[in-house]
């Protein structure tokens, strides 16, 4: 097992969009190595504290930290420019509607930011391309576009383009959502590997089975707020319901 030090610190996250206030203080440490899942009901902000972790939505206030370096600095903009784009190459993120580059083939959409922002030449570049899609087992269609593929398929070369960066962090939100439910599996075995070799992940979902099959730990987000956070064979044998009251119980008793 890798050393288990703190490796995704946030502390206090605070969120509002507009009146909204979205995220409420926050705080969550995750390991290396560790994969935390994050469940909750629509609305309850899980997607805008993924975001918050590479700073594309960034915090009305507190702080995230990766691998001991602030993500969130405030810095004149040329700094944070340079800062922001240092930090998100170590962090790959998949989307649940893929967002792969329609007019590129799998093996352009895989390295098209190893060429640009790591300098590899195209024979390196293919090299990675080919290891990468490999390892999500798309090699055979490496030079399909995107619109030749399936949903999974999609979504795998999406991981490889994720992984071909060599992030610290994988963060996932909602990536089997858009799945018609026979290509789920494909992606939650390409997601378990990356477990396997302990990979660093956040893995928003709503698939409690894989989140209790893959998760070191899991939190229940409601209302901006964490509700529950611990292994998931206990976060997740509770019904929601009866979490969120209990939650709401012990906050009206802490006021008194
Ligand atoms: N850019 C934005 N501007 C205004 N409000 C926003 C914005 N992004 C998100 N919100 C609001 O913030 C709240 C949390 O949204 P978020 O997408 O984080 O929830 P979620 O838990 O990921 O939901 P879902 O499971 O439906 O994806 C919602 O009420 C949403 O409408």
């Amino acid at each position: 097992m890798p050393e288990q030090t703190d490796f995704v610190e946030i502390r206090h996250a605070q969120k509002s969009f507009g009146p909204v206030e979205v995220l409420k203080d926050i705080s969550l440490t995750v390991k290396r190595g560790q994969i935390v899942g994050i469940i909750g009901s629509s609305g309850s902000g899980k997607s805008t504290l993924l975001r918050a972790i590479n700073d594309l939505d960034p915090l009305t206030s507190g702080e995230i930290w990766l691998d001991g370096v602030q993500v969130n600095k405030t810095l004149p903009h040329r700094q944070y420019e340079k800062h922001i784009n240092e930090m998100r190459q170590q962090v790959g993120m998949v989307f649940q509607h893929f967002n792969l580059f329609p007019h590129m083939t799998a093996r352009e959409n895989v390295t098209m930011a190893p060429k640009m922002l790591k300098g590899l030449s195209k024979q390196e570049a293919d090299k990675l391309a080919e290891e990468q899609l490999d390892k999500v087992g798309m090699l055979e269609r490496i030079d399909y576009y995107p619109s030749q593929l399936s949903g999974g398929q999609k979504q795998r070369v999406a991981i490889a383009r994720a992984l071909a960066m060599k992030p610290k962090l994988m963060l996932f939100d909602e990536a089997t959502s858009a799945l018609d439910p026979e290509l789920v599996e494909e992606v939650n075995l390409v997601m378990k590997r990356l477990a396997e070799e302990h990979m660093t992940m956040i893995i928003v979902t709503h698939e409690m089975d894989f989140a209790a099959s893959v998760c070191d730990r899991v939190l229940f987000m409601d209302k901006g707020v964490v509700v529950e956070e611990g292994p998931p064979e206990i976060v997740l044998k509770t019904p929601a319901k009866e979490r969120t009251r209990e939650f709401l119980r012990k906050h009206i008793e802490g006021a008194k």
